[in-house]
């Protein structure tokens, strides 16, 4: 793939652009064959390839610029100036057909972009998803509630120029830090949550909930993870670190209300979401709650310890305390998915009982040297 913004030096966030798609993946594949193998005899699946452009689900625009000229993509920390990455060739094409109707948004109602600099300006950024049957759900980050009105007032017409629009939500983030969010989130459209349709399932995602970026690849990992648990045919799992719900609501559709399933997610939208899923599908052993991966494990008493344990935890890894737990625990089979080989390696580090029996690597971030690896964990006898 070629990037005409990585030529010309103004983005450098795909640092293997360039790089033939398929070496990209081999590449990645070697990598984690690599580091993975003190840690058993693997059984390395195929890797899954995704395609190498146009696998955004969405899409954090940094908006900079003027009213008249805004920029949609990055800004310069250092000088406050913006870049625009509007035909960023990684979004989903329904993302790119998007940008030129926010860039008239701004126009036509004074939505002043926000200067990291002067500190003068609300609209920080707009962050989209999109789902797989055309949904979609923007929400602008805003420095204060000064254009909640104006923005109120465009929503029939935005929802006429991009079809599908389904939430429309204002973030606020008051404080001038680099966050991409804030805390406090007013959704101003009668729906509340965007659809996420895969091919099994469609999950719900209310705002201030994790997905994936690539939704074919998210899709083959909860493929691949259901794999396993069917063949385990656990009474008990749980899904730590579980976001709305993806291993786990893919799990418990597959064990058919054999095998009690919780979820645990420290994101209390995200929570709501997967309940919402777990509620339209009729999963009655089903169970979610918002609480700390770590604090949740350690504070259960060993007969509530599951059978199975799923984690898919963020890029920093699962940590000592949790993998010592799961170390001691004495359940036997555990799935871990990561975004960080490094991360993972140093967590299995910590739980010498098991070995991996089973690897795939996801490519999830085409163009970059990040990944997925999953991961079928064993005690060793
Ligand atoms: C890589 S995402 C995975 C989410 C989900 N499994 C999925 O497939 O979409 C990691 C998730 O961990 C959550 N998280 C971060 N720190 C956590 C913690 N200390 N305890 C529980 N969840 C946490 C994040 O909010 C995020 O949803």
């Amino acid at each position: 793939m070629q990037c005409p913004y990585f030529d010309a030096n103004i983005c450098r966030s795909c640092t293997q652009m360039g790089v033939p798609y398929t070496q990209q993946v081999q590449a990645k594949d070697a990598e984690a064959r690599a580091l993975l193998s003190p840690f058993g005899e693997i059984d390395w699946l195929e890797p899954v390839a995704s395609a190498e452009e146009g696998f955004r689900n969405k899409a954090k625009i940094v908006v900079a610029g003027s009213v008249q000229e805004p920029t949609l993509g990055i800004v310069n920390p250092r000088t406050g100036i913006g870049s625009d990455l509007s035909e960023c060739g990684l979004y989903e094409p329904a993302l790119s057909a998007m940008m030129p109707v926010f860039r008239a948004l701004i126009q036509r109602a004074q939505l002043t972009p926000y200067n990291i600099k002067t500190q003068k300006g609300e609209l920080k950024n707009i962050l989209v998803t999109l789902s797989p049957n055309g949904a979609s759900m923007v929400r602008f980050v805003l420095r204060s509630k000064k254009l909640l009105v104006p923005i109120r007032r465009e929503i029939q017409r935005l929802q006429a120029e991009i079809p599908g629009l389904t939430v429309v939500s204002v973030n606020l983030l008051r404080e001038p830090i680099a966050l991409v969010e804030g805390a406090e989130e007013i959704i101003l459209t009668e729906a509340q949550t965007l659809p996420m349709q895969l091919s099994e399932l469609s999950l719900h995602l209310r705002p201030q909930s994790f997905f994936q970026t690539n939704t074919a690849i998210a899709d083959a990992l909860y493929h691949q993870g259901r794999e396993w648990v069917a063949q385990a045919a656990p009474r008990s799992l749980w899904d730590l670190y579980c976001g709305v719900g993806g291993f786990g609501l893919h799990a418990a559709t597959v064990l058919d209300g054999a095998a009690e399933v919780t979820g645990i997610e420290v994101s209390s939208e995200a929570i709501a979401s997967a309940q919402r899923t777990a509620g339209e599908l009729k999963l009655e052993n089903m169970h979610f709650e918002a609480a700390d991966a770590t604090e949740f494990a350690l504070a259960a008493a060993p007969v509530d310890y599951p059978e199975l344990l799923v984690v898919n935890p963020p890029r920093r890894g699962i940590g000592e305390k949790l993998a010592d737990w799961v170390q001691t625990s004495g359940i036997q089979t555990v799935i871990y998915s990561s975004c960080n080989v490094r991360s993972l390696a140093k967590d299995l580090e910590c739980m010498p009982g098991f070995r991996v029996a089973k690897a795939r690597v996801l490519d999830m971030f085409p163009q970059t040297n990040h990944y997925e690896v999953i991961t079928l964990l064993e005690r060793k006898k």
